[in-house]
């Protein structure tokens, strides 16, 4: 197992007693579940969006890794508690604190509990590109078809 190594800020002097800090669930665990650093429990009414603080920021450095965040299948699926932004992406070159957008696409009011896990984040590779502009491309099977050129099932 190949781990990287991840510069760390820690933000709030909670973190690492009252609200745990973030490790890989199980050994296969793609994503570090990030947890709510707030004073006080928030309630989100239906429709309603929060940012929500971590209380830690990451330094990737590498421009060859992004990080992404991505919801929590339970409380997205059981309390539509999703993210705002959907996907949030950490740019390698980001110093700020994380922040997680609460977004409650459910029909009832959810209370985020402080240190309650609301997302995880996952360490991506990416590779930049460097675009070479041209007239044409060289023919491929798909050409221009798209949004379901292949055929309905
Ligand atoms: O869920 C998220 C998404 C983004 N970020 C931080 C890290 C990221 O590197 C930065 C900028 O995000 P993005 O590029 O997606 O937002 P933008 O609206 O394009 O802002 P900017 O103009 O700062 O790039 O905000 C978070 O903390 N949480
Ligand atoms: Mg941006």
């Amino acid at each position: 197992m190949t781990r990287k190594k991840l510069q760390v800020r820690i933000l709030d002097d909670r973190i690492g007693s009252e609200i745990p800090f973030p490790e890989y669930a199980t050994e296969g665990s793609a994503g570090l579940d990030l947890r709510a650093c707030l004073k006080e429990p928030l309630t989100l009414a239906p429709g309603d969006t929060h940012l929500i603080p971590t209380g830690l920021s990451v330094h990737i450095a590498d421009p060859a890794l992004a990080a992404m965040i991505l919801p929590r299948s339970g409380l997205g699926h059981k309390h539509g508690i999703v993210l705002g932004n959907l996907v949030g992406l950490i740019d390698s070159d980001y110093q700020g604190e994380l922040m997680v957008s609460c977004w409650n696409r459910g029909q009832t009011e959810f209370t985020i509990e402080i240190g309650e896990r609301l997302a995880q984040m996952v360490l991506v590779p990416v590779v930049q590109a460097d675009f070479e502009v041209v007239s044409e491309f060289n023919a491929s099977d798909r050409g221009e078809g798209g949004f379901g050129s292949t055929g309905s099932h």
